[in-house]
């Protein structure tokens, strides 16, 4: 072939018919071996040199460009920027490179105040969870991470990183590589709101312009006076194919119409001058260039065009029809999803890397940067507009910006198989949070679902790659396998795993630069303020994962155009393929089962619109396969159907992996919860058990002192307001008695001190107070009995020890009935009848509980620990109408006031002026078969209830029958006198 002007600088005379041989060796080459073996990483790598390779750059070729003549005013008239000159190893295998961005403190309304990721050094970042300093002291950690761990990037980025340097040392190497022949991926990483779309796009202020944008700032400033004539377009994944005239048009800019009004917004081309990249790079000036835009998204497990037009195609929508800003008027959107092909090796014949290309994407030739900006605007708009959360701001698909430049030799314009063409994708994936954060349901739980899958299949696809070069490396390492002493590749390629990029549209998309095609650059984006410390952990595992997998990238390969396509007028692929524009279509549209609403605001202020939009996703189209894949892969039946069988099966299994990791993540908190819950409950119950028996023991105190104050002890108001009409004689007996008791109340209490109750004891007031409860006076009782059966002494009230609590539960030993005969008979009691039912309401009356009246005139509390303890017990009606010696009683406050009471009705006076008590013979039996059961706690306190129950019930007795009881007693010859103690 004839070259139009010399290229002295070549090094290679490469010719249609010669195939090029590479002067200088590539980095690498394409072979599949040459691929798998360069990605060994216990073996050193030969790189085997095809001979049909073009010498694909000649750096030492490359001269200066001068800085792109800039407006003025822009930052571009500063001085060309140094680039930092590229580490290329020897080696041809290279990790994948991850570099950590942290995002800068942003406010007050961060979650976390204090950043929980700490830079150790340049390489190195220490994460801590959050949650152990707020709450070190808890035992459970909901979370299987752990609670501090290191993770090492290939660059860590502190907060303050600009926007420029951050460009500079993370894109421009890539930039720089497309520029020279090289395909190029780069991806963000992260979870919601950590900068993703920051970092690629931009912000709004001066300066803030993000990667994508300096991207094209570069490539334009470099190729400046170096723009091809477009004569070719590039088609495909590795194709070039003839222009069509169209292409040579200005691409769309700015929203179509119906689109733009009902936005109310236009694009500004000229906006995109201001913050402009002044930095150049060095391109072989030999070539010339032509740049290629296409803008994608990954939404849902589908791939949608961001750049095809919204067009107003329907007959229904004429003028007036169609929905305007604010009108409330909803505007269908419909959009088809495109395929993703193989793509053909017939494209060249050098390329054995098989990728997938988005068939039917649109591209468009670009001239200047601002241009382009304003394209890549457009699509942007475009995925807001789609977005289910276009209101948020947040990115729910993934934005895939692919930049294509085909070079061609100045002397062989005419030459299609002299083309080279080169791929920079820049990827702003989706946030990387899980569904049960986000809090979506139905279709956004589907969408978070296809996200997380996205994000999931890539990570193990890594993980998948890892290992299989591991193996790889373990197994060429060996010696003596194999014939000849050697491993056989093949053999242990056959036990590698595949990877499963065909899992998701993403990883599908991008499979080519995973196994070869170009390099690779993850940007990990952190908000060491946001709460999801969980989140951003599996965020930075799936960094670590990547800088353990291994990349060949091989440059660009040499476009070769198979005969058929070269003639002009037979373009091949694009034309008549393009599929599903955005269009407008009226609302008897067919239904889809993809269709949605979505509410967008644009602008703010008065200029603020709002627009509801209907979307209507279609399923891309199910085309006969492409003559070319058909070509390549002949299909055979069985065999596809195997595979669609194996692809089928991957899909249950990662769905049930994915089931399985979310229904552990919520069985963790669900066990987290009911712990807590339960920990609650009880805290409450036993909160509310201690207020009861606080409750409790103060009704006890409160009846113990109304018992008292009944009893005139204490001055009762009840009294003076009665009067009774006694004595002298009567009085000055009263008194004596009152006094005695007093003295025996104060001994009491005195003994009483000694058991003062700590708070420490506070759960011993139960029992304490159980021993005052009618059961222990029973005990006492008994004991008192026994005591009586000793000595027939009558004595004096005398004050004793109290027993101690225990003592009540002890069994007594009981004398048989009839030992006490000295008994006055019923006759002497008025010949008074006690039949049993009399005898069971005695018993039931025995009760230490202050009367209904007595409680409405309550004297104030005493406090539960000062309250005395029950000294003695209440002898109480069994006493009564019989003789008996008085019992070695103690007394406290509330014995004294049932003790007086009782003696009113039934005491009597002993032999040397001693007052006497006679138990009934009903009581007597009862002391001598006491019933053990009463004496165990729960026993006493359903009895003490009861008592409670029957304070209402107490009977009293009148004056007329005390009178008679007492005139029963004088006539006994063996007792002297009744005294009586009190009358009402
Ligand atoms: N390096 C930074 N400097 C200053 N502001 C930043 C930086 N990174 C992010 N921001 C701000 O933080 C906010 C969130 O960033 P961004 O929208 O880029 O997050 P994202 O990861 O893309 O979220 P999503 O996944 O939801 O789209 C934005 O207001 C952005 O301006």
């Amino acid at each position: 072939m004839e070259s139009k002007q010399p290229a002295p600088t070549r090094s290679s005379s490469r010719t249609k018919n010669v195939p090029a041989v590479a002067a200088q060796p590539p980095r690498t080459t394409r072979t599949r071996a040459a691929t798998t073996k360069a990605s060994t990483p216990a073996v050193p790598t030969v790189a085997k040199k095809t001979a049909s390779r073009k010498p694909l750059l000649n750096r030492e070729n490359a001269i200066d460009v001068p800085p792109t003549a800039t407006k003025p005013g822009s930052k571009a008239s500063a001085a060309t920027r140094k680039l930092p000159s590229k580490q290329h190893s020897n080696e041809d295998r290279e990790p994948i490179m991850a570099y950590l961005r942290i995002r800068p403190h942003l406010g007050d309304d961060e979650s976390v105040p204090q950043p929980y990721l700490t830079p150790l050094s340049d390489t190195a970042v220490r994460m801590t969870d959050p949650h152990d300093h707020q709450n070190n002291l808890s035992r459970f950690r909901p979370s299987a991470l752990p609670p501090s761990s290191i993770y090492t990037f290939s660059h860590v980025f502190p907060p303050d990183t600009s926007q420029s340097d951050f460009f500079t040392k993370t894109t421009l190497p890539l930039v720089r590589d497309v520029l020279q022949g090289q395909n190029g991926l780069l991806f963000t990483y992260g979870v919601t709101n950590s900068g993703k779309t920051y970092t690629v796009q931009g912000g709004a202020k001066e300066g803030s312009a993000g990667i994508l944008p300096r991207t094209l700032d570069v490539i334009y400033n470099s190729i400046e006076g170096l723009h091809g004539d477009g004569r070719f377009r590039p088609v495909r994944l590795h194709g070039v194919e003839p222009a069509e005239p169209t292409d040579s048009k200005p691409p769309p800019i700015t929203p179509e119409p119906a689109l733009a009004e009902v936005l109310g917004q236009h694009l500004d081309v000229s906006a995109f001058d201001i913050d402009i990249d002044p930095t150049t790079l060095k391109v072989d000036r030999n070539y010339e260039y032509t740049v290629w835009i296409s803008y994608a998204e990954v939404y849902n497990e589908k791939v949608y065009d961001l750049l095809a037009s919204v067009k107003d195609d329907s007959p229904e929508n004429v003028e007036g029809s169609i929905p305007r800003a604010n009108t409330g008027k909803s505007l269908l959107l419909t959009r088809t999803a495109l395929p993703l092909k193989p793509s053909p090796a017939s494209d060249n014949a050098d390329i054995t890397i098989k990728g997938k290309y988005i068939a039917g994407l649109r591209q468009f030739r670009v001239h200047s940067a601002s241009q382009a900006k304003a394209l890549v605007k457009l699509g942007q708009l475009h995925r807001r507009v789609f977005g289910t959360l276009a209101n948020r701001e947040s990115s729910r698909s993934h934005g895939m910006v692919i930049i294509k430049i085909i070079r061609g030799h100045r002397g062989e314009r005419d030459d299609p198989a002299a083309l080279q063409i080169s791929r920079l994708t820049l990827v702003d994936l989706a946030g990387s949070e899980r569904t049960k954060h986000t809090h979506t349901t139905g279709d956004r739980l589907r969408e978070a679902g296809n996200i997380n899958k996205s994000l999931m299949v890539l990570g193990q696809c890594m993980d998948v790659m890892r290992t299989n070069q591991r193996k790889l490396a373990i197994s060429l390492s060996q010696e003596g396998v194999g014939k000849e002493g050697r491993m056989d590749t093949r053999d242990v390629k056959k036990g590698l795993a595949v990877v499963p990029f065909r899992h998701s549209k993403l990883t599908e998309a991008l499979m080519d630069y995973f196994i070869g095609d170009g390099r690779a650059v993850m940007i990990v984006n952190v908000n060491p303020y946001d709460t999801g410390y969980d989140e951003n952990s599996h965020v930075m595992k799936f960094a670590a994962l990547a800088r353990e997998v291994y990349i060949t990238p091989a440059p660009a390969p040499v476009h070769r155009i198979p005969n058929s396509v070269t003639g002009l007028g037979k373009p091949h692929g694009l034309k008549g393929k393009e599929v599903g524009p955005l269009t407008l279509k009226g609302p008897d549209i067919a239904p889809n089962p993809y269709r949605r609403k979505v509410t967008i605001s644009m602008g703010s202020g008065t200029k603020s619109t709002e627009a509801i939009l209907e979307v209507l996703e279609e399923d891309e189209p199910n085309d006969e396969p492409d003559e070319d894949y058909i070509h390549d892969d002949p299909i055979n039946p069985l065999v596809d159907t195997l595979f669609d069988e194996i692809e089928s099966l991957r899909m249950q299994l990662f769905e049930a992996e994915m089931r399985c990791a979310i229904v552990e993540a919520e069985t963790r908190e669900e066990v987290m919860r009911e712990m807590e819950g339960r920990m609650r409950s009880m805290e409450k119950m036993y909160s509310k058990r201690l207020m009861a028996e606080l409750e409790q023991n103060e009704l006890k105190t409160d009846a113990k002192i109304d018992m008292l104050h009944q009893s005139g002890l204490f001055g009762s108001p009840a009294k003076k307001a009665q009067p009774r009409r006694v004595s002298n004689d009567t009085l000055e007996e009263e008194n004596d008695v009152e006094e005695c008791l007093i003295e025996t109340n104060r001994e009491g209490e005195k003994e009483c001190e000694d058991f003062a109750l700590t708070d420490d004891e506070s759960d011993s007031t139960q029992r304490r107070l159980m021993s005052l409860s009618p059961l222990s006076k029973k005990v006492q009782a008994n004991q008192t009995n026994t005591t009586l059966r000793e000595s027939w002494e009558p004595r004096k009230f005398v004050s004793h020890k109290p027993l101690p609590p225990n003592e009540n539960t002890k069994p007594i030993e009981t004398e048989q009935d009839g030992e006490y005969d000295n008994v006055v008979t019923d006759d002497e009691f008025g010949g008074r009848e006690y039949n049993d039912a009399e005898q069971r309401d005695d018993y039931d009356e025995e009760d230490w509980a202050p009367t209904s009246s007595a409680h409405n005139n309550r004297i104030p509390h005493v406090k539960t620990k000062t309250t005395q303890r029950m000294a003695g017990p209440s002898l109480g009606p069994h006493l009564h109408k019989r003789s008996a010696t008085l019992p070695d009683v103690p007394l406290n406050k509330v014995s004294l006031s049932k003790l007086q009471q009782e003696m009113e009705d039934l005491s009597i006076d002993g032999p040397d002026d001693s007052v006497i008590i006679i138990p009934t013979k009903k009581y007597r039996a009862h002391l001598q078969k006491p019933n053990h059961d009463e004496y165990d706690d729960i026993g006493a306190e359903v009895h003490a209830k009861k008592k409670k129950r029957q304070l209402g019930k107490m009977s009293v007795m009148t004056e007329e029958q005390i009178e008679k009881a007492t005139i029963a007693v004088t006539k006994n010859d063996n007792l002297k006198h009744i005294k009586r103690l009190s009358g009402r």
